[in-house]
C-alpha cells in the first residue's frame, strides 16, 4: 500500500490544480525556464513559436508552448527562496505525484530547471551587462536546512572555507549547492561561470547601506575578497542556491543564468537593463531549443 499524502501536506484547489500554481499536470513542459520578475515571462514567451497556456495565481505567472519541437515553460517565481519552496514543491508534485491517488508515481521524472534571473557581481573586473552561470551557490539564507539534502564532500570543503571569512557578526549558517553537470555541460558553452551567493534580502544582506545600519558592515567585502583554490564569489542575487539545492534533493537538474545589471564594486549599474535581459532571453533560447 502507497502511502497517500493528506489533503494538508500537499493543497488542491476545487479544479484540481496546485495551491499557488494554479496548474495541472498537462500545463508542464518537461523543460521550466524559472524568471523572477512576472513581466519576464511574457519577454520570454514573445519568442515562442506557438504559446499553448497562459494561467497566473498572486506573483506565479506561467506560460507554456513550444519552439519548434521542443515544449517549454516559462513561470516567474516572484523574489526570494521562500517562494522556491513553493514553486519547486508544486512543480514536483505535479509530475511526480498522481494527484488522483496522492501517491509518488513509480517513475520519477527529472525536469530540466533554467533560471534566467538579474544580480549584481562583486568583482569590479566582471563587467555590467554580462551573462554569468552560476557553478555553485552558497545560500545565506535557511530553506535548504529545512531539507534532507546531502552535500558532497567537495561542496562541503568549499563551504567551510567559505564560513572560515564570514565576519563573527554574521549570524546566519550558510549552505552550498551545486549547477546540474548535465545542464552546465550542454548549455553554458563559452559564458563565464562563478560562484554566486543567494541573500535572504535585497539591502543589508547585500551590503547595501541606505538608512537603515547594518549589522556586518564587512560582509561585501569578505564575500568580494574571499579565494579557494583559484574559485571565487562573483554575484548576489536571491534564488539559485534554493533552486539548485531543492531541485537536486528532488532529482531534478538545474542551471542558473545571470544578467549581471550591477556592479557592487565600482558602483556602476545597467544603463539599459530591458534591452540587456532581452538579448540574454535570447541567448539562453537559443541554446535551449539546440539541445
Ligand atoms: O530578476 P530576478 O529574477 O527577480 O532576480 C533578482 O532580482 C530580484 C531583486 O531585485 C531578486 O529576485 C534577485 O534574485
Ligand atoms: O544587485 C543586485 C541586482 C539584481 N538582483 C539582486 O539581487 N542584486
Amino acid at each position: 500500500m502507497m502511502n497517500r499524502i493528506s489533503d494538508t501536506d500537499l493543497i488542491l484547489n476545487a479544479d484540481g490544480t496546485a495551491y499557488h500554481l494554479n496548474l495541472l499536470p498537462e500545463d508542464v513542459a518537461d523543460t521550466i525556464i524559472f524568471v523572477g520578475d512576472q513581466d519576464r515571462v511574457p519577454a520570454v514567451s514573445k519568442y515562442f513559436d506557438e504559446v499553448e497556456l497562459r494561467k497566473g495565481k498572486r506573483e506565479f505567472i506561467t506560460h507554456t508552448g513550444r519552439i519548434g519541437h521542443k515544449r517549454l515553460t516559462v513561470i516567474s517565481t516572484g523574489i526570494g527562496t521562500d517562494n522556491i519552496d513553493i514553486v519547486l514543491n508544486e512543480l514536483d508534485a505535479l509530475v511526480n505525484i498522481d494527484l488522483s491517488t496522492r501517491t509518488v508515481k513509480p517513475d520519477l521524472k527529472s525536469l530540466n530547471i533554467i533560471r534566467i534571473g538579474t544580480s549584481g557581481t562583486v568583482q569590479a573586473d566582471i563587467p555590467v551587462d554580462s551573462l554569468l552561470v552560476s557553478e555553485a551557490a552558497f545560500g545565506l539564507d535557511p530553506l535548504l536546512h529545512y531539507y534532507d539534502y546531502p552535500a558532497t564532500a567537495e561542496e562541503l570543503e568549499l563551504l567551510k572555507a567559505f564560513k572560515a571569512v564570514l565576519p563573527e557578526t554574521f549570524k546566519g549558517q550558510p549552505y552550498i549547492a551545486s549547477a546540474s553537470s548535465r545542464l552546465i555541460g550542454s548549455l553554458d558553452a563559452d559564458i563565464q561561470t562563478g560562484i554566486t551567493i543567494t541573500t535572504p534580502g535585497f539591502y543589508s544582506p547585500q551590503g547595501r547601506q541606505v538608512r537603515a545600519k547594518s549589522a556586518i558592515p564587512d560582509l561585501l567585502t569578505a564575500i568580494t575578497e574571499f579565494r579557494h583554490h583559484g574559485k571565487r564569489i562573483t554575484n548576489l542575487e536571491m534564488e539559485t542556491a534554493g533552486i539548485y539545492g531543492l531541485a537536486a534533493a528532488l532529482g531534478h537538474q538545474a542551471i542558473s543564468f545571470n544578467v549581471l545589471l550591477a556592479n557592487r564594486i565600482t558602483n556602476t549599474f545597467s544603463r539599459q537593463p530591458a534591452a540587456i535581459m532581452d538579448r540574454y532571453i535570447k541567448t539562453v533560447l537559443e541554446r535551449i531549443a539546440a539541445v
